[in-house]
């Protein structure tokens, strides 16, 4: 597997060997040894998976947990999405900066999103299915939504023109400013 290093230390692009033949493929999407070596460099343990389908132009986020705040390591195994994370961590140097990747079934690409940011993304193909591990169980009472199109964090989300398909907790994010560090 590659790790490659984005402008946020702790947020990692993973790329899994894939071994190809003529009867399709084969890739190891998760291996708890070369994770904590390669990735964080420290002991990681996953207590929930999540698998979400979504429809073009749907927006999910962003989100967090102000409380068992989750690291998620998310796939896509079908589609295509834009994948967003945001820096919320307290004293962070890049606090406020936000990661964004192209996470597709082709390219096989895993995001690393530690605790202490928030997480959305944007679905660019026709339908799109993600699979992510938490590092903590869900925690509805303290998860909270910033406006994906916050004007301070300004993520360059590649609509091509689509207006996103928001849940209705999207559709009434917090402004950025007023969300606080955790
Ligand atoms: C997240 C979650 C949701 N649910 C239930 C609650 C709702 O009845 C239903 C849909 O939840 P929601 O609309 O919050 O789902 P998403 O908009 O995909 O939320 C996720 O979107 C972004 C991208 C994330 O990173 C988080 O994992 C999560 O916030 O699933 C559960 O039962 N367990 C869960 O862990």
């Amino acid at each position: 597997m590659k790790v490659i290093n984005t402008h946020i230390d702790v947020v990692k692009i993973i790329e899994p060997t894939v071994f190809g033949d003529d009867r399709g493929y084969f890739c190891e999407t998760w291996h708890q040894q070369r994770f904590e070596h390669l990735v964080t460099a420290k002991p990681c343990v996953f207590v929930q998976d999540n698998h979400s389908m979504s429809v073009k132009g749907t927006l999910r986020g962003l989100h967090f947990q102000r409380q068992q705040t989750q690291g998620k390591l998310i796939r896509v195994t079908s589609g295509q999405v834009f994948d967003v994370a945001v820096d919320l961590r307290s004293g962070s140097t890049t606090y406020g900066q936000w990661v964004g990747e192209i996470l597709s079934a082709e390219n096989q690409r895993q995001l690393w999103v530690p605790a202490g940011f928030a997480h959305g993304f944007f679905v660019l193909s026709d339908k799109a299915e993600c699979l992510y591990k938490c590092t903590d169980y869900y925690h509805p009472q303290s998860e909270e939504c910033i406006q994906w199109n916050d004007p301070t964090l300004n993520i360059q989300w590649p609509l091509n023109g689509i207006a996103p398909k928001l849940s209705a907790k999207d559709t009434q994010g917090k402004k950025f400013t007023e969300t606080g560090a955790l």
